[in-house]
């Protein structure tokens, strides 16, 4: 199976499992709504480096509200990026997101905990990516790449960090890939 294949399966694939309401199932509107999900879903999931994405694609990932980026993705973004200093004057709290304009992208920092030795929550998660959702629609991003967010150092479930994000972002036209090495 080729890349756009596997992404095609891995969309359908997370779209099928998603519940459907329980009154609408079985009937003529069940087919119709999940057709619309189907068509309406954005996440594509691509292996490889996060950096190695199109330059014009807005990133994004997880910190705490200390900007300590130390460890992690975070600490490679806080090479390539820099402006921990800028980060830190927006005053973001856990559940919020500090963002850096850089050409024509925007980079995300969600910010998921207080302390870096912290660990984040998943209502602290859905709560920045929400916050991220409102700065794309604001500023007119389509395209946000991201890591397995929340998923390595800081242990959160992919599973549940998937579904997430389909739910927080199925009702945008904001395509979102995640990539994994
Ligand atoms: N001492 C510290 O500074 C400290 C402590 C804990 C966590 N952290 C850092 O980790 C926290 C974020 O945790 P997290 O689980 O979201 O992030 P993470 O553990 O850094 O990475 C998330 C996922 O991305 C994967 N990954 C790493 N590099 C790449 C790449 N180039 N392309 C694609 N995928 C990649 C990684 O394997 C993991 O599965 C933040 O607080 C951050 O500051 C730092």
């Amino acid at each position: 199976m080729g890349e756009e294949g596997r992404r095609g399966f891995f969309n359908l694939s997370l779209c099928r499992l998603r519940p459907c309401p329980a009154p609408l199932r079985g009937s003529v509107l069940h087919k119709m709504v999940g057709f619309f999900l189907i068509n309406s879903l954005q996440i594509e999931h691509v292996k490889g480096d996060l950096f190695s994405c199109p330059a014009k694609n807005s990133l994004a990932h997880c910190i705490s509200e200390d900007c300590r980026m130390s460890a992690g993705i975070a600490a490679v973004f806080k090479n390539k990026f820099g402006s921990v200093q800028e980060l830190l004057d927006q005053g973001k709290k856990s559940g919020e997101v500090a963002v850096l304009k850089r050409d024509d992208r925007y980079i995300y920092y969600l910010i998921t905990k207080k302390k870096y030795f912290h660990k984040p929550t998943y209502k602290s998660l859905r709560s920045s990516l929400e916050a991220m959702k409102t700065h794309c629609l604001d500023n007119g991003v389509t395209d946000v790449s991201m890591p397995r967010i929340g998923c390595g150092l800081d242990r959160l479930e992919w599973n549940e960090v998937s579904l997430m994000l389909e739910e927080v972002f199925e009702d945008t036209d904001i395509k979102i890939t995640v990539y994994t090495l």
